[in-house]
């Protein structure tokens, strides 16, 4: 029998599993829901409580740490507890403080004893009474801001010192915001008027999307759980990666490579383009992930996906050169774009991550580019914001392969509202642009 548990005994035991690198959030709440059997006007405030704690524990953690005098560490569910009940205090309007107590209490007593318990007590009844040190008054810019949106103060550096100080700032204090849901619709099956309307019979709102024609926004409901998600209506999916299958041009009858597909929300959007001609040879380096581009085909209905477990630097074994019309590299990267969705991102990627990714990001390209038809383009693209990642990766592949350039029509192939921020075939959304995730698209286009 399940266990149906307190949500906040629920959150903190999500919140640790993340702490010791045991879960990653996205992942983590659905089954959180389902083990602890948590009822759904309860789901909100779960989220809540995870996402909001975990976005906000640098700043969390400043607000505690006056309050901790004495010298002896304190166990890690205890300081969770202390943020959790904190974060409550602080952002959350509608739970009264002394409900917040009191929950901490009971858990402190429960998971701990009583000795505890008054310990956490003692310390969010003096917080109540003294109140929080000021934010404003951190004279170090880089401190302030690392502090008001929680994010370390070696990537607030680094984005000043790629973007400047005060663009650095609108990133990290975006990403405190709560995601928007969207989906892409399957054109091959319906468009986004039927969408929203069967949506609503379903009992869930949505409305047209703001940069992609074939997006939706959810306001309110599940889609992940809807028939229409069944039937394979609509992918779930942020914006600004449907702007990277249009980034490819894609034409139908053509052949397409995906070289890093799954879990292969490109791949069907190419596959969609396609209107069941052509082909896309989808390949990802984990087969268990391979799996999941299967999923998605067979729920969307496109025959014209065909998938293989293989790591993209060694293409070359399998496939003969200009063998494709387009090529995707959408490549692993460490994701700084989509922090809302997986705050755990900026506490654990560090500067060593960035510099072996980006060696794997050029190694790829490097493998696939022979496999491109002369004329063809090749789009490179990540969910990250970190230039090292993104142009230098360009910038690099371009000086050692001089049968590429840029493609300056790619500013024709992307919706108008983005167009400014093209030039020499790239672009890169920061999260605030648009409230979309961070994102970073290149074309290429190989010379005849
Ligand atoms: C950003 S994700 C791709 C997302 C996917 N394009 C989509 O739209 O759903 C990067 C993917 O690259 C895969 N990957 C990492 N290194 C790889 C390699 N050397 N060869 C092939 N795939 C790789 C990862 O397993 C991961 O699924």
């Amino acid at each position: 029998m399940k266990k149906l548990k307190n949500v906040r005994t629920a959150a903190l035991d999500g919140l640790l599993a993340i702490e010791k690198n045991q879960a990653y959030s996205h992942l983590l709440l659905h089954s959180l829901i389902e083990k602890n059997d948590i009822r759904p006007k309860d789901i909100g405030l779960l989220t809540e409580l995870v996402y909001g704690t975990l976005q906000r524990k640098l700043t969390l953690d400043f607000y505690l740490s006056p309050f901790l005098k004495e010298k002896k560490k304190i166990e890690d569910w205890v300081r969770l507890l202390l943020w959790m009940s904190l974060y409550q205090m602080v952002y959350l309007d509608r739970v009264p403080d002394r409900a917040v107590l009191f929950e901490a209490v009971e858990i402190a007593k429960s998971r701990g004893h009583k000795g505890i318990a008054s310990f956490v007590n003692g310390i969010l009844r003096n917080i109540q009474r003294e109140g929080l040190p000021s934010i404003e008054d951190i004279e170090d810019d880089f401190e302030r801001i690392s502090i008001q949106s929680s994010t370390p103060i070696w990537l607030v550096r680094r984005f000043a010192e790629q973007y400047g100080l005060e663009t650095a700032e609108k990133i990290c204090m975006s990403q405190l915001l709560p995601p928007n849901q969207t989906a892409r619709v399957n054109l091959n099956k319906t468009n986004v008027h039927e969408l929203i309307n069967r949506l609503k019979i379903e009992g869930i709102e949505a409305t047209a999307g703001e940069l992609a024609p074939e997006a939706i926004k959810v306001l309110k409901g599940n889609v992940a759980k809807s028939e229409s998600f069944q039937k394979g209506y609509m992918t779930i999916q942020d914006e600004s990666s449907m702007l990277v299958a249009k980034a490819l041009d894609i034409q139908e009858n053509e052949h397409v490579l995906d070289s890093c597909a799954a879990p292969g929300g490109k791949s069907t959007h190419i596959a969609e383009m396609l209107s069941n001609t052509g082909k896309v040879v989808s390949l990802d380096l984990h087969e268990h992930k391979v799996k999941l581009i299967e999923g998605q085909a067979k729920r969307l209905g496109l025959p014209n996906i065909e998938t293989k477990t293989l790591d993209s630097r060694h293409v070359a074994n399998h496939f003969p050169v200009h063998s494709f019309d387009k090529i995707l590299v959408d490549a692993p990267c460490t994701g700084f774009g989509v922090i809302r969705r997986k705050p755990e991102i900026k506490y654990t990627k560090t500067e060593r991550d960035i510099k072996a990714l980006s060696n794997i990001q050029k190694e790829i390209l490097d493998a696939v580019a022979p496999l491109l038809k002369p004329g063809g383009i090749l789009v490179y693209s990540t969910c990250t914001i970190d230039q090292e990642e993104n142009s230098e990766v360009i910038k690099s592949f371009l000086a050692k392969h001089q049968e590429f350039t840029h493609d300056e029509k790619l500013v024709d192939r992307l919706p108008k509202k983005v167009k400014d921020y093209i030039s020499f075939g790239q672009i890169q959304i920061l999260p605030h642009y648009f409230g979309t995730d961070g994102f970073y698209i290149s074309a290429l286009r190989k010379k005849v």
